[in-house]
Order: structure tokens, then C-alpha cells, then sequence
């Protein structure tokens, strides 16, 4: 039986072999890029994996269990068998991710120590009295983190580094001879009730005049064009310049990929631009006359979704982009289409309200009836939702000719103009509720991506679900035990802020801490404010359109925020009538489509290289507590089967 690829018999060299996709690709990468990189090329093995798991895999597992018939095997055994494998492959890859972070750092200690100890030296053969001054102290800036998502175009790598096995993860001893800096953490500058002051003025002060900060995750069907629209309205807003939009034009071009020239705007890495698909979170921000607006353009693929969720955990709005084309919007709109799917995952994660981008007009001749038809059914499926009607808004849009983004100006929007005279997609965007911002809250920064430095700390990026911080204050990270972190710097939208409240998309440097306990997932917190960590807990969920009813034991992948851990739904509590709350039955053998109810949800044990590791508690809140800490999502088999509310932590 062919198993899945094992990672350490890669050909680094043949992945990375992208000369014709970079641009100036004879430009060695930095240390940094090249880890970024190699993130990359992790992140396409994984997604290749799944993919070729879902292809194949029942009948991989099929061929290792046995046939229903002669084993006596439930589909349902076969499935959870399934997920077994799965988990077993995701922890394979993490387990090398997690290699790699600690032979990096164990790296970085020793030139650190011996940079001190050359230094000692020094000062002592100078006869020096004078203490020497702390390499990277608070007066050396650290440099800056990438920005979030995988955004730097990675150049083409020496050769030499290009050998993969984990020592060809640019774990040769040769491959860092970057400068280790050792940073002290700065001084808060305000105290606790100062900070929260500051923040109440300067929000109220923005609500009144300045410009509202609002996070938009867009969503939808694979090559909807949504990397496209946003590309095309990065330009029309100025965000995207002249140079770079030639750069992508020809590069694109090159490839043979011309009409994704828009879309790299967005998608940057050499495999997102490859292949033509996005696949993970691109961060944008952008300007309309009103709002500061966050954008996160999520990848379509149904492969990716988890990384879709983790980018509509960190939004207050949705924009949907459909495709108006014959058939597409029909693709993206049936039953297992991403369309869906995306709709119904963000609402559950406490998204409520949506534009819909309705794309593509320019190739069904500016139909007004075909855009008319796609508002009608999406509508009633909106309302099913639990989008408000008044919280959705339709707009018709052609992205590749930028037609009604920001004006509908020229002759390519001469069709569209004779039936229509609505909001321009930028219109939609300034009108967009910003998010309540709960600051007297605990703070709680559940981290979405972690980027290693060469050099000390670690930088991360996430949304503050919660509270306020300000620069210098100390952190703990859970779960894990360190205490007293801290951080050097916050960047709200890539500008430095000296603190940040909740319902900001910030990026962080974070000293003083051990970057092997800084994981996607973790959630920052004050020290005198832990979140609580569970590995058992109760949930109200409602259940998805599954065909595979959810009984009690089934194996689940359980969804918070950017986190995702293998799971079993231990008990079935009740059934409970959606409306009234009312208990409709107690200990259900089965929870079938559209069913609510109150379930226990325990995380479960790994198996890690033949080994058996106890389940470690996700830190967690219920819902009540704090409504971004407290929604979950299951799915099991690339399938999301509900979503739900956090009641109460058992254990
Ligand atoms: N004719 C036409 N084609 C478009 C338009 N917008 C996007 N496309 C094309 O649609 C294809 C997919 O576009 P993308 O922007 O990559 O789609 P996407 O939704 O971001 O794709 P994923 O993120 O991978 O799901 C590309 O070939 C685009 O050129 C449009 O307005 N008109």
C-alpha cells in the first residue's frame, strides 16, 4: 500500500526549483524568506497529502483494515479509521515543523552563548572596566516580522541549501551565520487604567470622526475571483502600485498564467502563484473614505479550509465573491460547494454580516436577469443562515476590468450602467458596522501565524478578542507554562502602535520567551488573567446538511480559532428544539442533519511515531464568558459537520 509521502525523502532541490517564478531570481534568499519558504513547501506537502488521502483514502484504509465484507467493519469504523491515519499524517508533519524549530533555536543559543563569551573575552584582553553593552538591547530595533500570511516572494535558494531531509530544512551547520541578538523587553510606558483610558478616547473619538477600523474576510467558491477582485482593488484604491502591477503582469505572463496577474497581488508565495490557487490567509489593508478596512482573502479550495477558518475567526464581515458564469455560480452553490460551506462556516464563527460580489458579469454579457437569478437563490439560503436580510448586500462586479469597484467610469461599464445605479463595491465597504469592542474584558490574542526570527523572539499575528495591551506589558502563552513574555513591538495594519484593543488584527514581537511554546492556536493572555484549558467540555451545536449522522464516540477534528485537534463526541446530552431551547430528547443515539443539541466534546490521545501522547488541554472559554473564545466548528473527512457554543469546561 503506497503511504502517504514521507517528508524526509523529499527533494528539496525539485521543490524549489522556482527560478522561473521569482522575480530577480538570482538574488540569494535570506535566512528569513528561506524559512518561509520552506513553511511554504510544508504547508503544499500537507495539502497534497490530504488531497491524495481523500482521493484514495477509504480505500487505503479499506486495504489496511480489511473489506466491510470480510471484516465486518462499519463504514463508520472505516471512516474513523480514516481520520486515525489523517492525524497520524498531520502529526508526522508538525512533528518535523517542531524539529526544525528546536534545532534552529538550539542554533541560535549556542552562537548566542559564544557571541557573549567572545565578547567577555574581548573586554577582558581591553583591560575594560565598563559592562559591556547588551547586544540588541531595547535601543536596538528589531527588524521587522513578515507581514502576516505567507507574503514575502521567496527568492531563489543557493543550492547548497537545497537537500531536504530535516538537516536539508536549512539545518546544516554552515547555513546560519546570521548575527544573534539577544533584546531586552521594553518599559510599559502607561500604567493598566491609562492605557484603557487612552483607548476609550481615542475609540470614541474615532466613531465620531476618524476613520473606523473593520476586518473583512473574503470568501467563496474556488476561482470565484476573489484574490482577482481584491488585487484589482488594492490598485483602483492605490495600495497596489504601478511597478509591482507590471512586475505581476509579467511574471504571470511567463508562466503562462496571465490571467492570475491580479490575483498575485494577493497570493505571493511561488506555489499560490503556480498553481493559481490561494492557499493560505493573504493580509491586505485598504482605505474607502470612512473605514480602515483589514481585508483577509481566504483560499476557495476545499483543501484549505481550515486555514478559511482560521482567517473568519479574525473578522467582523464577510465579503462572498460568486461567479456569475453558466454553471460556476451553480458549482459553488450546490450541496458540498464552497459557496455553502464558507457562508455557513462564517456565520458560525459570529460573522453577520456579508457582501456579495457578483463576479464575473463581463463573461454573461452584463445579464441583468443572471445576476437577479444568483441574488434570488442566495437570498432565502442568507436567511436560513442567520444573516439578517438587512445585513447582506448584493453588488454586481466585473473584477478583471475593475467595473463598479470603486466607479463605474469607461466603456467596459457602459452595459452594466444602462440597469444599473446602485453602491459601487466600495460604497458597501464604507458602510460596513465595525465590531463592538469589548476592552474592559481579559485580554485574550488567540495566535493565527508564528514567524520564527533568525534572530531572537518570535513575531506572531492575530486578533484581540478582548481587553487591551500596550507595548512592554508582560504576557503569558497558553498552553505551556512560560510566564512573564513580553513584547517589543505591536503593528496594527503594518503601521507601530503603542497598544492595541480588542477587535484589532495586530502583529506582535514577542522577547523574552522560548519560541518552541509559541503555536498557531496558543492564545496570549495577562498573567493575572489565565484562559482556562480543556480537554473535556460541553457544547451546544447545531448540526450541518451530513449525510453520516454524529453518534456518541464518533472521531471528530475539532476547530477554535486557528487551532485544529483530533476529538470524540463522548456523550450525546439532548436534543433541543432550535426555537424554545426546550430539552426534546435526553442521550439521542444519533444527531441527524439540522438537529441541535447539547453534546460533550474530549480531546484525544495522538499517536505520535508508534507512541500514544496524552490529549493536552486548548485553552477555552464558554461562550458566555467571552463569544470569540467560546464557537467551535467540527468536520470530519474534509466535511464540516456543526458548529457550535462552548456551555461549560468539564476538565
Ligand atoms: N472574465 C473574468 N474572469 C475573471 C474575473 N475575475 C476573475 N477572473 C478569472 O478567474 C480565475 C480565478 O481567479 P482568482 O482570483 O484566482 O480566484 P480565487 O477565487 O481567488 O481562487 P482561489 O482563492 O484559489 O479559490 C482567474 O483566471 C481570473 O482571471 C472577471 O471579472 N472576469
Amino acid at each position: 500500500m503506497s503511504r502517504h509521502r514521507d517528508i524526509r525523502n523529499l527533494n528539496l532541490a525539485d521543490e524549489l526549483d522556482d527560478e522561473a517564478l521569482s522575480d530577480g531570481g538570482e538574488e540569494e534568499m535570506t535566512p528569513e524568506q528561506q524559512g518561509l519558504h520552506e513553511n511554504t513547501i510544508l504547508q503544499s506537502v500537507r495539502a497534497e497529502l490530504v488531497q491524495a488521502q481523500m482521493n484514495d483514502g477509504l480505500d487505503q484504509v479499506r486495504l489496511v483494515v480489511g473489506d466491510e465484507a470480510q471484516s465486518g467493519l462499519s463504514d463508520n469504523a472505516v471512516r474513523d479509521a480514516l481520520w486515525e491515519y489523517y492525524f497520524d499524517v498531520e502529526r508526522t508533519i508538525q512533528w518535523a515543523f517542531e524539529e526544525r524549530d528546536k534545532i534552529q533555536l538550539a542554533k541560535e543559543r549556542k552562537a548566542a552563548k559564544e557571541r557573549e563569551k567572545t565578547l567577555k573575552l574581548a573586554q577582558r584582553s581591553a583591560g575594560s572596566s565598563r559592562a559591556a553593552t547588551p547586544v540588541g538591547s531595547a535601543s536596538k530595533v528589531a527588524k521587522k516580522a513578515p507581514s502576516i500570511g505567507i507574503s514575502t516572494p521567496p527568492r531563489k535558494a543557493p543550492v547548497d541549501q537545497q537537500k531536504l531531509d530535516l538537516s536539508g530544512l536549512n539545518l546544516d551547520d554552515n547555513a546560519d551565520k546570521s548575527e544573534v541578538t539577544v533584546e531586552e523587553p521594553p518599559k510599559m510606558s502607561l500604567s493598566r487604567e491609562k492605557v484603557l483610558e487612552e483607548a476609550r478616547r481615542v475609540l470614541d473619538d474615532q466613531e465620531k470622526s476618524a476613520k473606523q477600523r473593520v476586518s473583512i474576510v473574503v470568501i467563496g467558491h474556488v476561482d470565484a475571483g476573489k484574490s482577482t477582485l481584491m488585487g484589482r482593488l488594492l490598485y483602483e484604491l492605490g495600495r497596489l502600485d504601478e511597478k509591482t502591477r507590471r512586475a505581476n503582469e509579467r511574471g504571470s505572463e511567463k508562466i503562462g498564467k496571465s490571467s492570475f496577474s491580479w490575483a498575485w497581488g494577493l497570493d505571493e508565495s511561488a506555489e499560490e502563484r503556480e498553481r493559481g490557487i490561494t492557499m493560505d490567509i493573504a493580509l491586505q489593508s485598504l482605505e474607502t473614505p470612512h473605514r480602515q478596512i483589514t481585508v483577509l482573502d481566504a483560499p476557495g479550495h476545499k483543501d484549505f479550509i481550515p486555514n478559511m477558518i482560521s482567517g473568519a475567526s479574525q473578522a467582523d464581515s464577510a465579503l462572498l465573491v460568486v461567479d456569475a458564469g453558466v454553471g460556476e455560480f451553480e458549482a459553488g452553490f450546490q450541496r458540498n460547494g464552497q459557496t455553502r460551506e464558507h457562508l455557513l462556516l462564517v456565520r458560525s464563527l459570529g460573522v453577520s454580516q456579508v457582501i456579495i460580489a457578483v463576479n464575473k458579469l463581463d463573461q454573461v454579457e452584463w445579464s441583468r436577469s443572471r445576476y437577479e437569478e444568483i441574488c434570488g437563490e442566495l437570498r432565502p439560503f442568507l436567511t436560513q443562515s442567520g444573516f439578517q436580510p438587512s445585513k447582506t448586500k448584493f453588488v454586481p462586479v466585473a473584477a478583471m476590468e475593475g467595473v463598479n469597484l470603486v466607479g463605474r467610469e469607461g466603456p467596459a461599464a457602459a452595459q452594466l450602467s444602462e440597469w444599473y445605479n446602485g453602491p459601487t463595491l466600495v460604497d458597501l465597504l464604507d458602510d460596513l458596522v465595525p465590531p463592538v469592542r469589548d476592552i474592559n474584558a481579559p485580554t485574550r490574542i488567540p495566535i493565527s501565524n508564528v514567524f520564527r526570527r533568525q534572530s531572537s523572539g518570535v513575531s506572531v499575528t492575530g486578533r484581540v478578542c478582548g481587553g487591551v495591551i500596550q507595548v512592554g506589558e508582560k504576557l503569558r502563552v497558553l498552553p505551556g507554562d512560560e510566564t512573564g513574555i513580553s513584547f517589543a513591538a505591536i503593528e496594527i495594519d503594518d503601521q507601530p502602535a503603542p497598544w492595541a484593543a480588542s477587535g484589532s488584527n495586530i502583529s506582535l514581537h514577542l522577547v523574552s520567551i522560548d519560541p518552541v511554546n509559541v503555536n498557531i492556536g496558543s492564545v496570549l493572555c495577562l498573567p493575572t488573567e489565565l484562559v482556562p484549558l480543556a480537554t473535556v467540555f460541553t457544547a451546544r451545536i447545531v448540526v450541518f446538511d451530513i449525510e453520516v449522522p454524529i453518534t456518541a464516540g464518533a472521531s471528530v477534528e475539532l476547530f477554535h480559532h486557528s487551532r485544529d485537534v483530533p476529538a470524540t463526541t463522548t456523550k450525546l446530552i439532548s436534543i433541543i428544539d432550535r426555537a424554545s431551547g426546550k430539552v426534546l430528547k435526553t442521550n439521542p443515539r444519533v444527531l441527524t442533519k439540522g438537529s441541535s443539541a447539547e453534546v460533550q466534546i474530549t480531546l484525544r490521545s495522538t499517536q505520535l511515531g508508534g507512541q500514544s501522547t496524552s490529549a493536552r488541554g486548548i485553552p477555552l472559554e464558554t461562550f458566555s464568558t467571552n463569544k470569540d473564545m467560546g464557537r467551535i466548528l467540527l468536520r470530519r473527512g474534509g466535511e464540516t459537520i456543526a458548529a457550535g457554543i462552548v456551555l461549560a469546561i468539564n476538565g
